[in-house]
């Protein structure tokens, strides 16, 4: 591993610390996205600029008018001629208008813009990570994808939103304000350029301390959701257990640190803030006070001396509103330093460029594989050769942790083995397409997910060209038609809907009408290990059979029934097979680890 693959991807999320270098690369990668969002707003983006530039300058105009009325206006209208005062009046009423309608038309434009930049990394987010490997999702867990997804998203769009419109603001009122000061009167123009300097010290020390304590916030807001989905998603676990009291103690200290981390960035920003408001009005006391001594003197006119004063409250105004971008900008660049490191991040299990076709059939072999899901972890599957041929029934048994579904999971090629080769008809798994592999090799797991759509929908996504006829021939097949033509709104009634919520049994058969309705060649299933009734359990075990006909089988199986169905068992322990034969065979053998469970079996039916 190099030292730039030491930073990739998500690595550095929970490093508080980082050095000069690698906080300099993860900079580069947040640009480097942030250049890809924009550039296809580059022409909007240019129209935007141009009307905050004609907004500046329209909102420009009214101290000098001010200025003219009170030192030439209203001393002709004393003199009875009024016309210099009237055009003073008309102009600054015109400008107002201009600078309303201009600020209009770019806030409007600057929102399009930004929502569609939010529209398309929270598109090209959720595409890359559903396309990410399971190895990425059993590490990085969902709540923090939420928290990707949501969270950082939210203050990325608080930067392109109000960000980017106060920053184009700020920074030409400065320029435009500056340069109206010099022409207005020099000296006092310096003694406000002077207040620069420990501006731009402040804004040096604002940037290291509110960076750090930003990086920090994205890290603990993500903890956060992480214990709130978890929580939620383990909801019925959580109450059976009693486990809530001890979940809010964990989300107590989540909950805390990021208050407190929240607090630090936020009072970095009160005392940046502060600051800029200190300096701005020290340098409005002096410029008031050395304007008036001269106004006394003679040598500066009241007029020049109001525009002055205003011109002033509206340039440290706007560096007001820089803090508050800075603000936005540390929390959004700590948000787009954790996205595109998920963005970086690439499938461990990639398809190939070239694939070859799967010939049908259905013979799986294991040709001297071995098998650790990381790099650090120890070996789970020490090498091994296996031939499963075509049709044939498999059923996996061993203790828990034996490396069933390691075994399993490499059959569906959710991962690949560390050393050797699994092949599908004689083609290796990692020279197929995704989409021809999907279609020949199913995996029904234990969690028999159903999403949110109907009965029919979700047997659909065995094969989504269904016809409606199909659906119903297949949940026929494996016995599901009855209880789905009772439900409410029968095919049609939504599983997520009050009415339509499926028992375990149910949900299994549904599952299996997806498998039966995809036609795989390959069967990868994990039984489930929650008993059923009696008569649920016979239903499933019929379901299963019907399904089992005609394709090659691996079942985790937990229940004998299953596994006395099966042409072969394979007994696995410490990622090893240990057993393999029929069950009959090494029943009547009598003295291995399969007779001493099937005797077991037998005594807990008894
Ligand atoms: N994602 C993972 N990362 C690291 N180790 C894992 C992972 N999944 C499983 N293991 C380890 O691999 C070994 C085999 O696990 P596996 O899930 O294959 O067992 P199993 O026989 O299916 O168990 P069970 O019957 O409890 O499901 C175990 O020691 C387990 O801790």
């Amino acid at each position: 591993m190099t030292q730039d693959d030491a930073w990739r991807g998500v690595a550095a999320e929970e490093v508080q610390e980082l050095n000069s270098a690698v906080g300099a690369k993860l900079q580069a990668r947040s640009r480097k996205l942030l250049g890809s969002l924009i550039r296809p707003h580059l022409w909007p983006a240019g129209a935007a600029l141009a009307l905050v530039v004609l907004q500046n300058l329209s909102s420009l105009v009214g101290p000098l008018l001010i200025a003219a009325a009170i030192d030439s206006g209203i001393p002709s209208a004393i003199r009875g001629d009024t016309s210099t005062l009237a055009w003073c009046i008309g102009g600054y009423a015109f400008s107002a208008i201009a600078n309303s309608g201009l600020l209009m038309a770019f806030q409007r434009l600057a929102a399009r813009i930004s929502q569609d930049v939010l529209l398309d990394l929270r598109q090209r987010l959720f595409r890359h990570v559903q396309r990410l490997s399971l190895s990425f999702h059993e590490s990085y867990t969902s709540g923090k994808v939420i928290s990707r997804l949501t969270a950082d998203m939210e203050s990325i769009g608080k930067l392109l939103e109000d960000g980017l419109d106060n920053l184009l603001n700020a920074v030409l009122s400065l320029a435009f304000i500056g340069t109206l000061l010099l022409i207005l009167d020099v000296p006092l123009a310096l003694i406000v350029m002077a207040g620069f300097i420990p501006l731009v010290l402040m804004l040096r020390w604002f940037r290291a301390t509110s960076g750090r304590a930003y990086r920090a916030t994205r890290g603990a807001i993500a903890k956060v959701i992480v214990q709130f989905v978890e929580t939620m998603n383990g909801i019925r676990a959580v109450q059976a257990f009693r486990r809530e009291r001890r979940n809010e103690s964990i989300m107590d200290v989540e909950n805390a640190s990021y208050r407190d981390s929240n607090y630090t960035a936020t009072s970095a920003v009160a005392t940046f803030a502060a600051s800029v408001r200190f300096i701005g009005n020290v340098s409005l006391a002096v410029v008031l006070g050395i304007g008036a001594w001269r106004v006394t003197g003679g040598s500066m006119e009241l007029g020049v001396l109001t525009a002055f004063t205003l011109y002033l409250r509206r340039f440290y105004d706007p560096l007001d509103e820089l803090a508050q971008v800075a603000n936005s900008y540390a929390s959004a660049s700590a948000a787009l330093e954790k996205i595109s490191g998920v963005l970086e991040e690439e499938p461990t299990v990639v398809e190939p460029a070239h694939p070859k076709p799967l010939p049908p059939g259905g013979t799986i072999e294991f040709n001297q594989v071995e098998f650790r899901y990381g790099p650090e972890t120890p070996v789970v599957l020490p090498k091994f050769d296996l031939t499963i041929p075509a049709g044939q029934t498999v059923a996996l048994v061993g203790a828990t942790g034996a490396g069933k579904s390691t075994i399993a999971k490499l059959v569906a090629r959710f991962y690949d083995p560390t050393a050797g080769s699994v092949r599908l008809s004689g083609v290796d798994l990692r020279d197929t397409a995704d989409e021809d592999l999907r279609t020949k090799v199913v995996m029904v797991t234990q969690e028999n997910f159903l999403f949110s759509g109907s009965v029919a929908d979700n047997i659909a996504l065995g094969k989504p060209s269904a016809t409606r006829g199909e659906i119903e021939s297949a949940a026929a097949a494996v016995g599901a038609h009855e209880f789905i033509a009772a439900l409410p709104d029968g095919y049609d009634t939504d599983v997520r809907k009050r009415g339509g919520r499926l028992s375990a049994g149910q949900r299994q058969l549904v599952a299996f009408a997806r498998a039966f309705l995809a036609d795989p060649s390959v069967l990868v299933l994990d039984e489930a290990t929650s008993s059923l009734d009696v008569p649920g359990e016979r239903a499933v075990q019929a379901a299963l059979e019907t399904v089992l006909t005609d394709r090659t089988a691996v079942i985790i199986a937990h229940r004998l029934s299953t596994v006395l169905i099966a042409d072969r068992v394979l007994v696995v322990d410490g990622g090893r097979i240990v057993e393999d034969g029929s069950p009959a065979d090494l029943v009547a053998e009598g003295r291995g680890e399969f007779a001493a469970l099937h005797q077991a079996w037998l005594e807990s039916l008894a």
